[in-house]
């Protein structure tokens, strides 16, 4: 964990390159501007090239692709690898989907990815365990999730995320797991695709060290939610959603410092 990574990325202020799904793109853009990154946008592979090399790391989303899209999200990974600039990728109800799994399997193997970020269903997708997911969501399943994330990192060679009530963070080998969040998490769309996208972030001022960048964004992220949670006397999932983007802003390295509750290991 290096919580100075924050202070980096507020120093430096990333371009984040994302291909986002029409859903939540708004969330993504004011999830990174708030955080201390420069969100831009694009669905146009004519720009790809130069936005590839402006950027400091880049998260393609496959929430909502078309066939078209495909063309962009392919030739942009591709670059992101060209360019070595670092590259994360949101499997976006890949569990639940059986065409997107198809196709998340095939652009896994146009280009290699640093850092993948789903649930529980997405991943185990991704480990060819057996999962009941459920559109976006995470859905049921009795598998170890340690040992899911971790077949799935070491089947596409990266760094997994699986982000749920605990988040799980692997190379395959190592592991940490967080266990800070709220479940108003679950309560707005869109919360797992800001964290891709903060996850890239982090990545773009991490020096290389994925596994330390997914885990230090996991926590501030986590962490943040859970400090606006514990303001709120009620379920409230639209004020909740407006004050996570105020705390992104606000939350300093000692406050996530001081709630932070994480495990460096396989065992909670
Ligand atoms: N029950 C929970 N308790 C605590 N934190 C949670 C819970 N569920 C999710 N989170 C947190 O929510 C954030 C988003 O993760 P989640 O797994 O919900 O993504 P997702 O399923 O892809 O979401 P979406 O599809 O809405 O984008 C993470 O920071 C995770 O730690
Ligand atoms: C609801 C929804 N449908 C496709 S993408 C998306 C947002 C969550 O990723
Ligand atoms: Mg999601």
């Amino acid at each position: 964990m290096q919580l100075s990574l924050l202070t980096q990325l507020r120093q430096q202020n990333p371009v984040v390159l994302n291909i986002s799904n029409f859903v939540t793109v708004q969330d993504v853009a004011n999830g990174l501007n708030a955080i201390g990154a420069s969100p831009i946008m694009s669905e146009e592979v004519a720009e790809a090239e130069a936005l590839v090399q402006m950027s400091g790391a880049v998260a393609l989303n496959l929430g909502a692709f078309t066939q078209q899209q495909l063309t962009q999200i392919r030739q942009t990974g591709k670059l992101a690898n060209q360019y070595h600039k670092p590259l994360i990728v949101d499997p976006v109800a890949i569990g639940a989907v059986a065409y997107r799994r198809t196709i998340a399997t095939q652009l896994l193997q146009d280009f290699q990815v640093d850092i993948i970020r789903g649930n529980a269903g997405e991943i185990a997708a991704l480990a060819d365990v057996t999962w009941q997911a459920k559109g976006i969501d995470a859905g049921a399943g009795d598998g170890d999730l340690v040992a899911i994330a971790q077949a799935a990192a070491q089947k596409q060679h990266c760094v997994v995320i699986l982000s749920g009530p605990t988040d799980v963070i692997t190379d395959g080998q190592r592991v940490v797991q967080i266990q800070n969040g709220t479940p108003l998490f679950q309560l707005h769309v869109g919360s797992g695709d800001m964290l891709s996208s903060i996850v890239a972030a982090f990545a773009a001022v991490s020096a290389g060290d994925y596994f330390t960048a997914a885990q230090t964004a996991c926590l501030v992220f986590a962490s943040a939610g859970e400090r606006v949670a514990a303001q709120l006397s009620q379920e409230r999932p639209g004020t909740f959603a407006a004050q996570l983007i105020d705390e992104l802003h606000l939350i300093t390295t000692e406050a996530v410092a001081q709630i932070a509750r994480y495990t460096v290991g396989k065992d909670e």
